[in-house]
C-alpha cells in the first residue's frame, strides 16, 4: 500500500486563488480538533466550511473524482460517502499557525469513520515560511509538495502535523472519506 499519494497540478494555479478569494469573503471559525476540543497547543488555524461558501460545487466534484482516483490506484479502501464538508485552514504566521502531530481518525460517529485525508495545498509556496504538511507513514517523516495546487491523499490513521508558520499566511484545504471501519 502507498503511504502518501501525490497528485501535482490536480488544481490550477487560478483555481487556487479563485478558492482563497472566495472564502477570504466568508467568515471564519476558530479551528476545533477532532473530538471538538480547543486545545491551542494542538491547533491554530481559522477554519471556512466549503458547504457553506457560495459557488464552491465545482471543487467538490473535483475532489471526489481525486479521492476516487487515488483510492482506486493506491489504497483501494472501501469508502462510502463523503459526510463531512471539505475545511479550508489559514495558518497566519501572527498566530504561529500550526497543528501539532495527529491522526484524523476521532471518536465522533463522523470522524471516527475517517478512512482518507485529501490535503489541498492552495496557498504558492512564496506566500509563507515553515508551515510544512509533514506525514509519518513510518519511521521517516516526509514533507508533503508545497506546490500550489498539488494534492497529497493518506489514510487518515496516518500521523502528520504542520509546523508553526514563521512568515506569511498558509491556507490548505483538508477533506474527508469516510467509511465502514477497517477490518
Ligand atoms: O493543513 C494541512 O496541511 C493539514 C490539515 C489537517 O491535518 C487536518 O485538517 O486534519
Ligand atoms: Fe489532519
Amino acid at each position: 500500500m502507498l503511504s502518501v499519494h501525490a497528485v501535482p497540478g490536480a488544481f490550477s494555479v487560478g483555481e487556487c486563488n479563485e478558492i482563497i478569494a472566495a472564502i477570504s469573503r466568508a467568515p471564519t471559525d476558530e479551528a476545533m480538533l477532532v473530538g471538538r476540543n480547543t486545545d491551542h497547543n494542538m491547533r491554530i488555524a481559522e477554519l471556512v466550511w466549503i458547504d457553506e461558501v457560495d459557488g464552491m460545487g465545482w471543487v467538490m466534484d473535483r475532489l471526489i473524482e481525486l479521492v476516487r482516483q487515488a483510492n482506486r490506484d493506491h489504497f483501494e479502501f472501501d469508502l462510502t460517502a463523503f459526510e463531512e464538508s471539505p475545511q479550508v485552514a489559514i495558518y497566519k504566521a501572527t498566530d504561529a499557525g500550526h497543528f501539532v502531530w495527529h491522526s484524523d481518525i476521532g471518536g465522533g460517529p463522523k470522524s471516527g469513520k475517517r478512512k482518507l485525508t485529501l490535503v489541498l495545498q492552495l496557498s504558492p509556496p512564496e506566500d509563507y515560511e515553515g508551515g510544512t504538511l509533514e506525514v509519518m507513514p513510518g519511521a521517516q517523516v516526509l514533507q508533503a509538495s508545497r506546490a500550489q495546487g498539488c494534492v497529497s491523499v493518506f489514510p487518515s490513521f496516518t500521523l502528520h502535523q504542520v509546523t508553526p508558520v514563521r512568515s506569511g499566511v498558509r491556507h490548505s484545504l483538508t477533506v474527508w472519506a469516510h467509511g465502514p471501519a477497517f477490518r
